[in-house]
């Protein structure tokens, strides 16, 4: 592979400065520390760069390097690191809120949650972070008696919302505001804060933060975080079709051989994550597990940095293991003692969500057979400069059961950014 890279190298390569430091995880990864100044040779896909720091090669992860100068780093401090400005104006438009409404599974568990708390929320003070259209304030006024709810939304959406809580006759009990979270002043502590904050991986956008900052604020002893709890899932999965579009494809494409386009292929698409995969239950190779459970109640934002799970699959069937998929599920408690939870689960076994699922690829597919286990781990290392992305690592070792499975281990690193 060195040589390979060597020819491809360029005569002058361009020197970039590490945002942080990062752990190569296998052989051919650089491992640097933050601050440290590395020579980009090859820019080999868009998020695995050939570099080289003091005389050692390897591949580096571009979203951890800037180009240019140390002041250069300072500068990137003064732009925005929550990017702000791109993401509220995001949700300034109808796109993603028609996305969100229409996605019945998510909305109609918030409705779930008010209508099956109604008798509880009798008088109760609610926050609704993130309103957005204030659908859930709304459920709110409409389905239960609370004594007001202050629906906070940070774009230019909150203006329309404003009309549509007076359009639908709820302007006594809903009081929007607009702001971020952590900056408006409400004129009283909360009973209940509720927000629908989840992003891809669960995490991607970190609104979660928002929501931490606002519980230290504003939930009053006692007061109750919906959702309560949140589990990230995790399964080892075939993924012969997707496979077939991006890889077998170069086999014959009308009868001609494209293979040495395969390397590039195997870069291009198997080296990000897929959002919006639909699993099929068949696919998985192992029963799913929880790999990460977030308590909405002791979760502090520092905890955000690095959250790590430990996994151990054994293969229920031989198949193809192309990579791991991921889902969130996340649980809203009763306000009733002996009451029920309500739950939103995203993974195949539920109504497909506008999340879907997320599908991690292997460089290259292992063959496995049932009764062999993949263990491992997986790391949601939060990017240190732009504060709404994150890193996924998954280390996994196959321990093969029967002669034929090739035990093999690998570490696999994804961006997730759009
Ligand atoms: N992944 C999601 N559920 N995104 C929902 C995000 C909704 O919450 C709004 N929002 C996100 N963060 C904040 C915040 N800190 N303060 C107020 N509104 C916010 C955003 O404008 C959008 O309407």
């Amino acid at each position: 592979m060195q040589s390979e890279k060597e020819d491809e190298e360029d005569a002058s390569p361009e020197e970039y400065l590490a945002l942080c430091s990062f752990t190569g995880s296998d052989s051919d990864q650089l491992t640097f520390s933050s601050g440290d100044r590395l020579l980009v040779h090859v820019k080999t896909s868009s998020d695995w760069w050939w570099a080289e720091l003091q005389g050692d090669k390897g591949y580096a992860p571009a979203c951890y390097l800037r180009q240019g100068a140390t002041e250069e780093v300072e500068d990137a401090s003064l732009e925005d690191p929550w990017q702000d400005e791109e993401y509220f104006g995001s949700y300034g438009t109808l796109r993603l809120h028609l996305e969100m409404l229409s996605d019945k599974s998510r909305t109609k568990a918030y409705q779930q949650v008010v209508l099956s708390n109604s008798a509880s929320l009798r008088s109760k003070v609610v926050m609704d972070l993130g309103c957005g259209t204030g659908i859930i304030s709304l459920f709110c006024a409409q389905l239960a008696q609370p004594s007001v709810v202050y629906a906070v939304e940070a774009s230019s959406m909150a203006e329309y919302t404003r009309q549509l809580v007076k359009q639908n006759g709820c302007e006594e009990v809903v009081t929007v505001l607009q702001g971020r979270a952590e900056e408006i002043e409400l004129p009283e502590q909360v009973d209940i804060l509720v927000s629908e904050w989840m992003g891809n991986c669960l995490l991607f956008e970190f609104m979660v933060e928002s929501v931490l900052l606002a519980r230290d604020r504003w939930l009053r002893e006692g007061g109750v975080m919906w959702p309560s709890s949140a589990a990230l899932t995790l399964v080892p999965c075939q993924a012969n079709s997707y496979f077939a579009e991006n890889m077998a494809f170069w086999e014959r494409p009308y009868g001609l051989d494209f293979t040495p386009l395969q390397p590039l292929a195997q870069q291009e698409f198997f080296t990000k994550p897929k959002f919006s995969h639909l699993i099929e239950p068949d696919d998985c190779l192992s029963t799913p597990c929880d790999v990460i459970f977030l308590d909405m109640y002791t979760l502090k934002v520092k905890d955000l940095e690095e959250i790590e799970g430990q996994f151990q699959f054994c293969v229920k069937k031989s198949g193809f293991f192309h990579g791991f998929t991921a889902w969130f599920t996340v649980y809203f408690e009763s306000l009733e003692a002996e009451g029920a939870a309500v739950e939103l689960n995203t993974g195949p076994d539920s109504e497909p969500t506008h999340w879907k699922q997320t599908l991690f690829m292997l460089d290259r597919p292992v063959s496995v057979n049932a009764g062999d286990s993949i263990s491992g781990s997986v790391l949601l290392r939060r990017n240190p400069i732009w504060r709404r992305h994150m890193t996924v690592t998954l280390h996994w070792k196959i321990n093969g059961n029967t002669q034929e499975t090739d035990n093999c281990q690998a570490n696999i690193l994804f961006s997730l950014y759009t």
